[in-house]
């Protein structure tokens, strides 16, 4: 009996494109999980090793930034037909392109009962912590919240850093800031306190502060909601952040003959910085 290949097909799967729409100081979001696949006859590369029908996945994942760009993500559906009717043009071996796409949903972040301009917070996946320690003498509540994800398309630098022989990071004087934020807070005391109430107010307060701040590194963003919620909340007595920087690369879309200011990004999901800093009241154990 002989051995024949059977059904197949190739592509590139996952990549994380961000296109952030900046034609006014009020940007949109759009943020995807794109995975194409072309079928058809490329049993050639299978049985003889002949590439000359392959499009490169890499080439799929480029048409994948470029089309973000250049037809743009008006919704899914139409970014995936023009991404797949693009493919198969340019692959006369594929008797078809099947292209996927998972999208990521952000609201903006509520501002004095406003939606920023270009701070946003990830729909869905949050989850709220509360850690309680009861001794004989003493109780101590801890709370606070995990994944929270925030981005800011701009309003975000890092610059004028360290630099040593192994220094290759550019300057960069308006990226793209997002981080999956766990912060949790040590209450001072136990009695009288409106729990979630005051879960509402330092969420709140976190967010609008991650808004509002120029940020010129994720350190300085951290202090910044750490200190507002101190300064509003007397009960609480330290609060701790873990904070991934959650890299957005600038898409070079030159070889397409594309520019891109700041519209295109690739979502890295490792390896990542990750920032974590307590802010404390002066003279507090931390
Ligand atoms: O906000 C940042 N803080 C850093 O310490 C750092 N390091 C780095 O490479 N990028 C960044 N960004």
């Amino acid at each position: 009996m002989g051995i024949v290949l059977g059904p197949n097909r190739y592509g590139k799967a996952e990549s994380r494109v961000v296109r952030i729409v900046r034609d006014t100081a009020r940007h949109e979001i759009r943020d995807l999980n794109v995975s194409t696949a072309l079928h058809g006859d490329f049993a050639a590369a299978h049985t003889d090793g002949d590439q000359s029908q392959v499009l490169p996945t890499d080439t799929q994942k480029n048409t994948a930034f470029a089309y973000a760009k250049k037809h743009g993500v008006a919704s899914p559906e139409d970014y995936a037909i023009a991404l797949g009717g693009r493919l198969l043009e340019a692959t006369p071996a594929a008797r078809g392109a099947s292209v996927k796409v998972e999208e990521y949903a952000w609201d903006r972040i509520e501002v004095d009962g406003r939606g920023h301009d270009h701070s946003f917070v990830r729909r869905g996946g949050e989850v709220r912590l509360a850690r309680v320690d009861v001794e004989r003498d003493r109780t101590e509540v801890r709370a606070g919240l995990e994944d929270l994800v925030v981005l800011k398309s701009t309003g975000s630098e890092f610059k004028d850093f360290l630099h040593d022989e192994y220094t290759t990071l550019p300057d960069a004087d308006d990226r793209i800031l997002a981080t999956a934020l766990r912060a949790e807070w040590t209450y001072a005391r136990v009695d009288g306190i409106d729990w979630n109430a005051t879960y509402a107010d330092v969420r709140a307060i976190m967010l609008a502060t991650f808004a509002t701040t120029h940020s010129r590194a994720l350190q300085e963003t951290l202090y910044a909601m750490g200190r507002a919620v101190l300064e509003a909340h007397g009960d609480i007595q330290a609060i701790a952040f873990r904070a991934p920087n959650k890299h957005h690369f600038l898409v070079d879309l030159e070889p397409f003959g594309l520019d891109n200011a700041g519209e295109v990004f690739i979502a890295a999901d490792r390896p990542y910085g990750l920032i974590e800093a307590t802010v404390v009241r002066e003279g507090e154990p931390s």
